[in-house]
């Protein structure tokens, strides 16, 4: 039988159930607390220090003072210390495994694969830290010399989401670590204990006292938000959550005009053609629409068929979806976890149910639609809706639930033109045999990626990040720690 609950934990003290500021675990100075809550009982799983500006500001100045020596380390021994927090993940995937499925609601299979993909950026960014250079730079006049050279921005603020809690703060950390930046995380209130394991690794693989500091919040997220975005201490600030936020923190960091990157809501649009391979398009739509119960921000959330597959994709799409077993993340065969928290599933019923619902602008729920409340968690019944039309409400918002709708069209242009009005650009999937086609609809659609005849955009080694209002700066990939990094450029005279 797979684990069930923290008792399993092999490693206990991989739970941690305080703070973690300048190398010591500790509470909040007001002793305040708050509840961590498994989405598929609705059981409370761990207490912890509800954290405010005081903890925040401790935190950056520990980080402020460790950064002074952290910057002056080499870049293998840095390589060094993510190498063997890589490792560790690894070792530890089990336990890792566990404590995120328990918070955040996804399978333990697809927790491990996120404790894989995240231990991949930080064997990535170890690789990436000693390939950080310069250049020398011709002149136009022979009596100069010029050259470039990259220095760590400073103290980095690293806020993370609820659906990815160990891969997106790894994406963040492996590359500010390894471009000499010492860190701030401020995971979710929802999934903080994935983090605060994080922490213990991370501290184990020999990362110097202050070089990491954790901020636990839920309800003071504004204040401990506030804080890292008007510090003059902290110089970089990464965030990946909702577009609402994202601008919100964007406004907060214009007095200090700190470098930000943002990676935001998505609405990914899925384009089947009718030239593409039947079971591929269906597999791929089953793992862009339902890895972590729907809640990526690459999920596919629009999927526009062409005519001609229209009827033979949505009924073999419709007939495997009904495969999917929906149960608690722990149970073993379950594809379709609950979802993580209580406004993700009104969000969710909204877009069926709401004000401006599929159902009222003549969507046909042709499977789901309702909550599965005799499950006792935040469950959603995988829904399909055909008919789908451009007035509904999830064709502006991301839904981040197991709800799928199909849009149907005729032309290649309709479907680009369809896909692109849209304000923010994520993600995107084409499904297509057609190899001019795929080039030329992967240029056309105003998107930060594009997944061809695949459900999954997620590699350590390709850029992640979007335009319009899904943000910009890139995470992983070859610019990943570039973000953390400035350039500097040194003039010589060389005249005799
Ligand atoms: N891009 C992503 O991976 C991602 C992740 C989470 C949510 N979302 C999108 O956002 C929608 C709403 O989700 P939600 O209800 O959790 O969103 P939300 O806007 O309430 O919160 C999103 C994240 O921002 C943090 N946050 C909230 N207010 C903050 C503040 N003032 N300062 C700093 N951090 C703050 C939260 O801790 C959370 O992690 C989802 O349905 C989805 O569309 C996207
Ligand atoms: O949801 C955000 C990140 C998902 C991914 O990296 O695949």
């Amino acid at each position: 039988m797979p684990p069930q609950s923290l008792s399993d934990l092999k490693r206990k003290d991989l739970l941690q159930s305080k703070g973690y500021i300048n190398a010591e675990w500790v509470s909040a100075a007001s002793g305040a607390t708050f509840d961590v809550i498994n989405p598929a009982n609705l059981e409370k799983i761990a207490t912890l220090p509800e954290m405010g500006r005081e903890e925040t500001t401790a935190a950056i100045r520990a980080a402020h003072a460790a950064f002074q020596s952290y910057k002056k380390t080499s870049a293998r021994q840095r390589a060094r210390m993510l190498r063997k927090w890589s490792d560790l993940c690894l070792e530890h995937a089990d336990d890792l495994a566990l404590i995120l499925t328990l918070e955040n609601g996804k399978t333990l299979t697809e927790a491990k694969g996120e404790v894989t993909y995240a231990a991949s950026f930080l064997e990535w960014f170890a690789g990436e830290a000693e390939r950080v250079h310069g250049e020398v730079v011709p002149t136009a006049n022979l009596n100069q010399r010029v050259l470039t050279f990259k220095q760590p921005l400073g103290v980095a603020a690293c806020l993370a989401p609820w659906n990815f809690p160990i891969a997106m703060i790894t994406r963040k950390v492996g590359a500010a670590l390894a471009a000499g930046c010492t860190t701030v995380w401020k995971p979710a209130g929802e999934t903080p204990l994935s983090c605060l394991a994080q922490a213990v690794l991370a501290q184990e693989a020999g990362f110097p006292k202050g070089a990491i500091n954790v901020i636990t919040t839920l309800e003071k997220v504004a204040e401990v938000g506030q804080e890292l975005c008007e510090s003059k201490l902290v110089r970089k600030l990464s965030f990946t959550g909702s577009t609402r936020v994202g601008k919100l923190l964007m406004q907060q960091c214009s007095q200090s005009l700190k470098k930000l990157s943002l990676e935001l809501g998505g609405n990914s649009p899925f384009l089947v053609f009718d030239d593409a391979k039947l079971e591929t398009a269906v597999e791929a739509c089953i793992m862009a629409k339902f890895r972590n119960s729907g809640q990526t921000c690459v999920t596919a959330n629009r999927i526009f068929v062409q005519s001609g597959i229209h009827d033979e994709f949505a009924e073999a799409l419709t007939k495997r979806i009904k495969e999917l077993k929906v149960g608690p993340g722990t149970e073993e065969g379950v594809f379709v976890g609950p979802l993580t928290h209580d406004r993700a599933v009104e969000k969710a019923m909204n877009h069926i149910a709401g004000m401006f619902d599929a159902k009222k602008h003549g969507g046909q729920v042709i499977l789901g639609g309702e909550p599965l409340k005799e499950l006792g968690g935040y469950f959603l019944q995988p829904t399909v809706i055909t008919n789908m039309k451009t007035s509904m409400m999830t064709t502006r918002e991301e839904t981040f639930a197991p709800v799928l709708g199909i849009y149907r069209f005729d032309e290649e242009e309709e479907a680009i033109d369809l896909a692109n009005d849209c304000d923010v650009g994520l993600g995107s999937f084409v499904i297509t045999e057609n190899m001019p086609r795929m080039w030329r609809v992967a240029e056309a659609l105003e998107v930060g990626m594009v997944g061809v005849n695949l459900g999954l955009l997620s590699a350590c080694e390709s850029p992640f990040g979007g335009v319009k209002e899904s943000g910009y700066g890139r995470e992983g990939g070859t610019q990943g720690i570039d973000e953390y990094l400035a350039v500097k450029s040194m003039l010589i005279n060389v005249a005799n």
